[in-house]
């Protein structure tokens, strides 16, 4: 099991958002995680990335991970390949070619040095995931991945998602639609807290 998330709470003041969380995944497994606004996904999601701590319970993680958070944390005064050179670094890579790569495979490479304040929703959202996937993380972890994305984009996504499973890696995948749900292995569906198998999953 490459991920194994046990009995995990959160609450903020009086508010049980997360209230005994438990699921794992395997190596080459593709989840959805849905759930109604406010259910608390992206909770959950900055618990599994290390970004906060769980109130209780434990989260177990082999290997390396990488997180696409839902709000972009960028300096709108860099460019893209500023802020792939930064990762770079920051991941000790010793290249930007899978980084390049992954934007070219984006069609953004056109935006390659334009500051970050200039770029649509969608663009800035692809530097968002190529931030997330630049290293090749074992797991990866994402915040509604294709928020903003034109048809073509979504496709290249879900493209990209069955890449990284193929190659045995393992998908965490926050929306708050269903309808992806035959592209995945597992959906599960947060609500009160918990986690439940969701009414239009039929392919867990
Ligand atoms: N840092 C925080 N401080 C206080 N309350 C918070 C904090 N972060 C989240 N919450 C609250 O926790 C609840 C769950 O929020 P969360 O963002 O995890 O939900 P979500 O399922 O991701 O929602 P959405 O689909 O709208 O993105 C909400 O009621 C939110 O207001």
């Amino acid at each position: 099991m490459v991920l194994r998330v046990t009995a995990v709470r959160k609450s903020f003041g009086s508010r049980e958002v997360l209230r005994g969380v438990s699921f794992e995944a395997r190596a080459g497994q593709l989840v959805g995680i849905v759930g109604e606004n406010g259910a608390g996904k992206t909770t959950l999601l900055r618990i599994l990335s290390g970004d906060l701590r769980p109130d209780d319970g434990r989260v177990d993680l082999l290997g390396t991970r990488g997180y696409c958070p839902q709000h972009p944390v960028l300096d709108e005064e860099l460019t893209m390949r500023q802020h792939l050179r930064l990762f770079q670094v920051a991941y000790r890579l010793p290249g930007p070619g899978r980084a390049l790569r992954l934007i070219e495979g984006l069609s953004a490479a056109g935006y390659l040095d334009t500051p970050v304040k200039f770029l649509s929703g969608g663009t800035l959202q692809k530097l968002n995931l190529v931030l997330a996937l630049m290293h090749d993380p074992d797991v990866v972890l994402l915040d509604e991945p294709y928020q903003g994305f034109d048809w073509e984009t979504y496709l290249r996504f879900w493209d990209l998602a069955q890449e990284l499973r193929g190659r045995g890696r393992t998908v965490i995948i926050i929306s708050h639609l269903a309808h992806d749900a035959a592209r995945l292995d597992v959906l599960h569906q947060l609500h009160d807290g918990v986690l439940g198998p969701s009414p239009t999953a039929d392919t867990a």
